[in-house]
């Protein structure tokens, strides 16, 4: 059985980056800038006042009087310059006048007709934002997953469209004669299909296009025909019928179908029967049936390789360290991957791992927010030792 880290390189190693398009501004957030863009222009633009108030021209003393001469709006220069005894009615947003070196609020002043007088010294802050502040033209903003903060700066900058990888397309292929889709008629032997839909989210989250393609049969025949749909496909998921019974027909027929298998069984727990490799144009994962043992390996292979197919240079999940709130058992020959609850500490966070880890148990899955991670051969561990987990 390959080591865990070992069989995420070779996933990863898998992964060609996607070819770059052009996405609106819009549609950016949630993808993968390609290329490092340039700022078209500088924020502010100009010297903006920061404050609803009166431009003049440099420090004053409270009691001062000066003459407004003129207004300057967001969108609306005032066209002269601010003399000495002189003030520019000024809105936030609006360029700062020529000769105004600082703004004062208008909850400092007074207004008589068309004077003020200072309630306060006009001295320290400017209330000014200088020109290039935020950006200059020319700055460089670095590839990376862009948020919707990363979307306003870039829109600031004034680029309408930006250069993203292509959104991965996973065909996603449950496996197996017992399972029915959610809102079907399960008959006595069968059960509702669960994995395909978290996969699906997950995914999804990620920034991949996900196509869910009919479950195929336990028959070499229905399978290569649901498999041969995925044609197009990035990355091809199956789920189910990985491991040794008669009727798990993944490893058959997609050797059939040419794939040149990178690895099959992973030293992990769970998800041991893991298969990886190239099929045609597509990465291809078949990750095991059991719910519990799908959705690790999807955190731990899928999502790094969506990462890797848009671009990152960093695809793995880092893991953080905590404190665990009980004793467990030495691990066995496998990297276990521990259903717990992680919740804030007094120092690092406290980390409590749930007494079943059935790799059937989605209840428990549902209330886990991280995998606490256990060496392979690991000793006991005892409540306050510090161990890695992995948010989920
Ligand atoms: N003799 C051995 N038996 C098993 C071994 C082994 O090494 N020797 N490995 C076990 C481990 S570990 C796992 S994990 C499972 C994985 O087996 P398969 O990948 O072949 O999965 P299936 O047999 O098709 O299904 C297992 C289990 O999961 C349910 N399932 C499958 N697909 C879905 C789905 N889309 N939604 C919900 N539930 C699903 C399925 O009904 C089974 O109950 O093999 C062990 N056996
Ligand atoms: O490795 Mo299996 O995934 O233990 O349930």
């Amino acid at each position: 059985m390959m080591p865990v880290g070992e069989a995420q390189a070779k996933v990863l190693g898998l992964a060609l980056a996607l070819p770059v398009e052009h996405v609106a501004l819009a549609d950016a957030a949630g993808r993968w800038l390609a290329e490092a863009v340039q700022a078209r222009r500088d924020q502010p633009p100009f010297d903006a006042s920061a404050m609803d108030g009166y431009a003049i021209a440099g420090d004053a003393e409270e009691g001062m009087t000066f003459h407004v001469v003129g207004e300057a709006g967001a969108g609306h220069h005032f066209a002269g310059t601010v003399g000495p005894d002189q003030a520019v009615r000024i809105f936030t947003g609006a360029p700062v006048p020529r000769g105004a070196l600082r703004v004062v609020l208008q909850e400092d002043v007074t207004r008589e007709g068309d004077n003020i007088r200072l309630n306060a010294p006009a001295t320290g802050a400017t209330h000014i934002r200088p020109q290039g502040n935020d950006f200059s033209a020319g700055q460089s903003f670095a590839p990376k997953r862009l948020t919707a903060n990363d979307v306003a700066l870039l829109a600031a900058m004034n680029l309408p469209r930006l250069p993203c990888r292509r959104r991965p397309v996973v065909a996603m292929i449950a496996t197996g004669d017992e399972l029915v889709m959610p809102g079907g008629e399960p008959g006595p032997d069968q059960i509702v299909c669960s994995n395909t839909f978290a996969l699906k989210a997950m995914a999804e989250a990620e920034g991949a296009k996900v196509r869910m393609l009919p479950i195929a049969r336990d028959t070499v025949q229905d399978l290569r025909k649901v498999v041969e749909l995925a044609q197009g496909a990035d990355v091809i998921v199956t789920v189910g019928g990985a491991s040794v019974g008669d009727h798990d027909l993944v490893g058959q027929v997609t050797a059939d179908l040419g794939m040149e298998r990178a690895f099959y069984k992973v030293a992990m727990r769970p998800g041991k029967p893991l298969m990886a490799g190239r099929l045609g144009d597509a990465v291809m994962l078949g990750l095991p049936g059991n719910p519990v043992s799908a959705i690790v390996c999807g955190h731990l292979f899928l999502l790094p390789l969506l990462r890797a197919l848009q671009g990152a240079a960093d695809p793995l999940p880092v893991a953080a360290e905590a404190v665990l709130a009980e004793d467990v058992a030495p691990t066995g020959p496998r990297t276990h991957y521990m259903r717990a609850r992680v919740e804030a500490g007094a120092d690092l966070p406290i980390l409590r791992p749930f007494a079943d880890q059935d790799s059937a148990l989605l209840g428990v899955l549902s209330q886990a927010n991280a995998l606490l991670i256990r060496p392979l051969g690991d000793a006991a561990r005892r409540a306050g030792d510090r161990v890695s987990y992995l948010p989920i």
